[in-house]
Order: structure tokens, then sequence, then C-alpha cells
């Protein structure tokens, strides 16, 4: 069935041809929808990709009945509901890299033009006044710039200033003293930043820790007479401090390309002449709108088609040498977690997962969600995914722990999956055999050897003579075909359990036949 994108926002068309080509993908342009227009809209798409300018909410979310995947064609996803895309299963992707050059270069140029007063320059004599006094400006030379984030643009942007000659000092919560030395710049906290520069420039995204983090009193720990540049996001700054700031003459001037609100026309910081600004024109080049849109499409493609995205902003990430290890465990994992929901006789509260052998050492946290996947599938169907399983198990008040351990069992991988709850505790245990697939080997402290898929019929039963020969004489009855059988038992004359495969799907009432013998405990059904 074809499958719908909606762009509602301006992307490059030649960015978007990995979509175009695509096989099975209808691409809608409506960039001029209204909040309203775009909920009703959204409910026939698989696929929303935007830039800054959509608000993807969670009423929007909420009317996505169909959505799979939202594409920022960008790097800030402060205009998504992040909570809200990981609640409803949407996985929401960026473009992290395509748009950095061009960024850093807007922020380069917005420094320039600040400390040469260009645009003011430019405006006077556009209105016919030769003013050469008024446009005095300072050489950046000798000056230090203070770089607050120190990620993909603020790093180029650092560069780029000592290319200016000037000095720079930065703050990052992840800048080690030794990766400041080999970037060559001096590293320090905000606080260090913000007293020694010159020019201060802000390259973090918009979170609750960094919002308002220019605001009054860090203005008032600044040098008198510094300037500021905001190419990040406008809610970094608190507008009202950084007016009154300029006012009164603190801040000498300030370089905005971005605003609280956008667009931002009536701005009173648009009234003041120290002010410059761009209707955040960072990203807008022809190669970084081109790339942008090439990498949200081409995980767009690859979502739809069934497989891993590169970008993923609500679901960890993880490294593709990683990835190729542990993607053969995913349905092993999410078998065992069907196969154990159908074991447990109680609410579940706690799931541990232990993982062995060759799993000892990777990044377990995928297998873990797909385990949660199969487990809480019979109760959410198809609405959890990769993307939610997690937050539903915590909705469910799952507690779920993952162990790493030296105890295989004797396989080359192993994954245990237990589930506590008030009646008991279960496990099950899977391995990955090489060449021949995945196999459940353990239910509860029974060996087995189990490929988990098909129609599965769990018997326990009381270990004697005759059990199988009775079972597979019941099941005649009904006209019900033994594909195969496992058997597995404690004692002698103990308790035992049988697992068969057969041919159909068998209902409660084709298996009560079963419960007519004495010995037959329990019997359910598992589809796998
Ligand atoms: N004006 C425009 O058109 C554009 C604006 N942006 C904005 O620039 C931001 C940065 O972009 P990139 O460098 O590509 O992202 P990035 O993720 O590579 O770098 C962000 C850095 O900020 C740091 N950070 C996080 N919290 C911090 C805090 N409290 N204090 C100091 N540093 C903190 C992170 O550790 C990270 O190193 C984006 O989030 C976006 O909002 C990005 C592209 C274009
Ligand atoms: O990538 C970002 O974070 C940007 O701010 C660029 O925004 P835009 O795609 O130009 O609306």
């Amino acid at each position: 069935m074809t499958k719908r994108v909606l762009i509602s926002d301006p992307l490059s068309e030649d960015g978007i041809f990995p979509l175009r080509e695509a096989e099975g993908i209808e691409v809608v342009k409506k960039t001029d929808l209204t909040k309203e227009q775009l909920i009703d809209e959204i409910k026939d798409y698989e696929a929303l990709l935007v830039r800054s300018q959509t608000k993807v909410t969670r009423e929007i979310i909420s009317a996505a009945k169909n959505l799979k995947i939202i594409g920022r064609a960008g790097v800030g996803v402060d205009n998504i509901d992040l909570e809200a895309a990981t609640e409803h299963g949407v996985i929401v992707v960026n473009a992290p890299d395509g748009n950095t050059n061009s960024a850093a270069e807007h922020t380069v140029a917005m420094l320039m033009s600040l400390a040469r007063k260009i645009p003011q320059a430019y405006y006077a004599l556009k209105h016919q006044k030769w003013d050469r006094k008024t446009h005095v400006g300072v050489e950046l030379k000798g000056k230090t710039l203070g770089v607050i984030g120190m990620g993909r643009i603020g790093r180029e942007v650092a560069l780029r200033a000592k290319g200016q000659r000037m000095k720079v000092i930065a703050y990052d919560p992840f800048l080690t003293a030794d990766k400041a030395e080999q970037l060559g710049v001096s590293e320090g906290t905000v606080e260090d930043v913000i007293k020694a520069a010159d020019f201060v420039t802000l390259h973090t995204p918009l979170l609750k820790e960094t919002k308002h983090l220019i605001d009054k009193d860090a203005i008032a720990k600044m040098k008198d007479g510094v300037q500021i540049i905001n190419c990040a996001r406008g809610g970094i700054i608190d507008e009202d401090a950084l007016y009154d700031a300029i006012v009164e003459g603190k801040v000498k001037g300030a370089a905005l390309d971005v605003f609280e609100e956008e667009p931002a026309v009536e701005h009173k910081l648009l009234d003041l002449p120290q002010v410059i600004a761009t209707p955040h024109l960072g990203a807008s080049t022809v190669e970084a709108q081109e790339s942008v849109a090439i990498d949200v499409s081409h995980d767009v493609v690859r979502l739809l088609g069934g497989d891993l995205v590169k970008n993923p902003v609500n679901m960890p990430s993880v490294p593709k040498d990683i990835m190729k290890k542990i993607e053969p465990f995913f349905y092993l994992a999410e078998k065992l977690g069907a196969f154990l929901a159908e074991l447990r006789e109680d609410t579940i509260e706690e799931i541990n997962v232990y993982y062995s052998g060759e799993l000892h050492d990777v990044e377990v946290g995928p297998l873990t969600r797909n385990a949660i996947k199969g487990l809480l599938k019979d109760h959410f169907g198809d609405h959890i995914n990769d993307v939610n399983a997690a937050f539903l198990a915590e909705q469910q008040g799952l507690v779920i722990n993952e162990h790493i351990t030296s105890q295989t069992d004797g396989f080359v991988n192993l994954i245990k999956l237990e589930a506590k709850t008030t009646a008991g505790t279960k496990a099950v245990s899977g391995t990955l055999l090489k060449g021949l697939g995945p196999r459940i080997v353990k239910v509860e402290h029974y060996n087995v050897d189990l490929i988990p898929e098909g129609h599965i019929v769990f018997i326990r039963h009381k270990d004697q003579p005759g059990a199988i020969g009775k079972v597979g004489s019941l099941l005649a009855k009904n006209n019900i075909n033994i594909a195969t059988m496992q058997v597995g038992r404690s004692d002698v004359g103990g308790d035992a359990i049988m697992l068969l495969t057969i041919d159909e799907t068998a209902t409660d009432e084709d298996l009560n036949v079963l419960t007519e013998a004495d010995d037959i405990y329990d019997v359910s059904a598992i589809e796998l």
C-alpha cells in the first residue's frame, strides 16, 4: 500500500529525491497549513517532514493516527513535542550535520557585521546618509570570543574565530581540558567564559537547562561593552534582560538570528540600533538545505521500508558496528517476551533480562526494548513499538533491570527473560544458533529446544508412561496434527511439560479436550 509523506515546511526539492524515487511513497507538499488544517490533514500520513516553522504539538501528534516518523530537516527539535511523539510510538529523526557549516558561517558573518556595524552603515547609506563617524567598529584580532556550547557548530565557529586571530574560551559539559587543548581553545565554566569574553556566542540547543541561560544575572557578570551573538535559539537569552542591558549601555551590541517567538517582526529589540538581525537564516543556504533534506528523506525511506534509521532523536542511537552485532537477536528477544507473556500467572511487577556469552559487551538496550515489545504486545497490540516500549512499560509500573552475566549454560550467547509477579517468578531463555536461527532453550527450569515461531501448545502434566500418547490421541479427536514435540521433566514421576507445535491455530475449545485427562494440569495456546 502507498505510504504518504507530508512536507509542511519549505524543503529543498533537490534534496527530497530519495522520497521521490522510492517505490510506494507518495510525497505531498503543503507548506501553508494552519494548525487546524494540519490536525485534520495529518491522519492520512505515515511521515511528516518539517523545518523549524511547523510546531508539531501533542495535539497534532495525537491526531496523527497513522504517523510513524517525524523528520526534522535540520538540527533543533524544540518545535516538536518529543514526549508526545515517544508516547505515541512515533520516531523523530533529524539531520544533525547537514547545516553545521552554514550555521557556523552565518555566525561568523554576524560576528563580523556586529564588530564593523556593516548592517547599520548599509542601512544609512541606502537612506542617502554618508555617515563614517557613527559606524566606527572594533577589530576582532586579539579580542576574546566566548563560546557556550562546543558541539558541531560551536567548534566550527571557534576554529574560524582563531582564523581571525581571536582568543577563544569555551564551555560545554562535554568539553574536556584535553579536547580543548586539541582545538586550541581555553575552557572554563559558563561564568569563566562570560567574564572573559568581548564577544559571547551561543551554540547550545534550547533545553530546560539552557532556557534563559543568558539572563539579567549572567549579563551583569559580563564585561562592560560586551557584544552577544545568538544563532542558536531565541529562548536561550532572556530578551527583556538583553533589551534593558543594551539600553543601559552594559551590552554594546547584539546580533540575533533567532527569537523566542518567530516570526519576530514587531520586536522591541529590533528597534534598537545596536541590534542587527536576520530572520532565522543560519541554515538557509542551497547546500545546507539540500543536505538536510537528503538526510531526513533517507531516514524516512529506511523506516517506512522497515529498516533502522540513522539519526533517531527520541531513541538512543546505536553505532553501526554494534547494531550489526545485535540486530540478529531482535527477533529472539521479541519472541522470548511473547512467550513469557503467556507463561505468567499474574500482573508482572519486575522484569529482569540477563545477557551472557557474546552479548556480554554490547549495547543491549535495543534487545531489551524488543523483549518488552513482545511481552506487552498482547496488551497494546500494534501500538507498541521500539520507540514507546520502554515508556509504555514504565507507565504500567514495570521495573526493568538489565544484567550482564557469565552464566551461559554452555551456549555461545544466551538471553534469559524473567518476570516477577505476585504469584511467583517465571523465566524463559533463548539462544541464536549460528546458521540455524533462534531457539528457546529453557522454559522455567526445563531444558527444551524450540524454534520460537508458529502455533504452540504448552502443557503441564504429570510424568508417567502413556502421557505422550494420550495427548496425541486426544488432540487427534479435534483433528489437530502435531508437527513437533518437546518434553521436559524435573524428576521421574514428577511435574513435566510438553511443548507442541501444531499446524494451525487451536481454539480454547479445541484444547479443552486435553483437560479431560486427570494427569494434565494446565494447557495454553501460544502464538509466536
Ligand atoms: N540558526 C539556525 O538556523 C540554526 C540553529 N541551530 C541551533 O544550534 C544548536 C546547536 O547545533 P549543533 O552544534 O549542530 O548541535 P550539537 O548537538 O552538535 O551541539 C550542541 C552542544 O551544546 C552542548 N550543551 C548542551 N547543554 C549545554 C549547556 N547547558 N551549556 C553549554 N553547552 C551545552 C552540548 O553538549 C553539545 O555539545 C541547535 O540545537 C539549534 O538549536 C542549528 C542549526 C541552524
Ligand atoms: O537546524 C536548525 O536547528 C535550525 O534552526 C534551522 O532551522 P530551519 O530549518 O532553517 O527552519
